[in-house]
């Protein structure tokens, strides 16, 4: 802390409130502690009776926290990331539009490890509405040493944008509902209506829609039809477990997709199947996705949606958080489920 004449304590920063009163009128802060003093204060500060205030020494390599904050907001925001004036020294950072919210996890861990250095965020790979609060960032004294900020500079250079918003786009879709109960009428079609409810809420179209027997050859053709016809993902139900009549998996792979995977960490969602045929996504959903409201489904969809193309890698880490509670009144995406790493 340094005392200096208010006369010359223009551009420096104050560190403490400076307190007004008016008999009856206003008693608070006429100033306050972080303020930064300008030549307009002058007069005022006089008439508040201070020909003196304390500021820090903020020389050239300290950075007031507003400027600091700022800083690490811009040099942290990718595509689709806005961010708010500081507030008290923290700056929000803001969904500019609806989309999937991408955040790189080691990045923002690599910030707050510098000393002093706040970045905190949401839950990477979810859906976030435009306004959407995604992180606050500020420094915890009111003016930082420079290099630090540099530092965080740096880190968010090397690891690219730590936050962005990925917009998604519809799919057309070709849905393939198979089993022999189904296709003979034994049972009434449960499934599609979910599916077509879930693939609704995100603008994406159902094209084609077959049911069919619990028959590899004729799955097998029903995927390249579709995907001939514009199909821009194959979701198909039924037949995805481990019973003599379940033929689903076999049946995609006849059809020379690739198997991403076939399997994943996920409770609801262990019999899940990922595959691509010339780029086109085929899902296969296991039942778990007609019974539960939240399933591996919700997961994925967001993501193909996005334009990624699912890794295993990235669906076997996904295991960690994949455990559904299956809560009554489910908050999903309020909840552990699916925050992986
Ligand atoms: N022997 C094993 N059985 C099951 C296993 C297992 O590991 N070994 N895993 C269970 C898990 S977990 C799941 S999830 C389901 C996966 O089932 P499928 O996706 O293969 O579904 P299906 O066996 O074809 O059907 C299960 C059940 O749901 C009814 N169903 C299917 N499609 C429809 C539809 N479109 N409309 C109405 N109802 C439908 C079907 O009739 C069956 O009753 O497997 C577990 N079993
Ligand atoms: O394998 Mo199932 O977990 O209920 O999809």
């Amino acid at each position: 802390m340094l005392k200096v004449k208010v006369e010359e304590a223009v551009g420096m920063v104050l560190c403490h409130d400076i307190t007004r009163i008016a008999p009856g009128e206003f008693k608070g802060p006429a100033f306050k502690k972080g303020h930064i003093v300008t030549e307009e204060d002058i007069p005022e500060l006089l008439k508040l009776g201070k020909e003196h205030i304390f500021i820090w020494e903020c020389g050239e390599d300290f950075l007031h926290e507003d400027v600091a904050a700022l800083r690490i907001a811009r040099a942290g925001s990718g595509q689709g990331v806005s961010f708010t004036e500081p507030n008290e020294g923290k700056v929000n950072l803001i969904a500019a539009f609806r989309g999937l919210l991408k955040i790189n996890v080691e990045g923002v861990c690599l910030i707050n490890d510098i000393e002093e250095v706040v970045l905190s965020t949401r839950h990477t790979n979810h859906i976030v509405d435009k306004g959407d609060i995604l992180a606050g960032t500020r420094v915890i004294p009111l003016v930082i040493n420079k290099e630090k900020i540099e530092l965080a500079e740096q880190v968010c250079k090397d690891y690219g944008p730590l936050l962005e918003v990925k917009e998604m786009r519809s799919l057309r879709v070709g849905l393939i509902t198979t089993g022999n109960e189904v296709f003979h009428g034994r049972i009434e079609d449960k499934f599609s209506p979910v599916i077509k409810e879930k693939l609704s809420r995100y603008g994406c179209p159902v094209l084609f829609h077959s049911v069919l027997p619990d028959e590899t050859g004729q799955i097998t053709e029903r995927i390249r039809d579709f995907i001939g016809n514009g199909a821009e993902m194959i979701i198909i139900t039924g037949g995805m477990s481990v019973d003599p009549d379940d033929v689903t998996p076999g049946g995609v792979r006849a059809s020379g997709a690739e198997i991403v995977t076939y399997g994943a960490p996920i409770l609801p969602g262990a019999m899940f199947l990922l595959a691509y045929l010339d780029n086109i996504p085929v899902l296969g959903l296991p039942a778990c996705v007609m019974y539960f409201k939240t399933t591996i489904f919700d997961l994925i969809l967001p993501r193909i949606l996005a334009g990624e193309r699912v890794a295993r890698k990235e669906i076997t880490r996904m295991g960690y958080g994949g455990l559904c509670l299956r809560c009554q009144d489910c908050m999903f995406p309020f909840c552990s489920f699916g925050k992986s790493l």
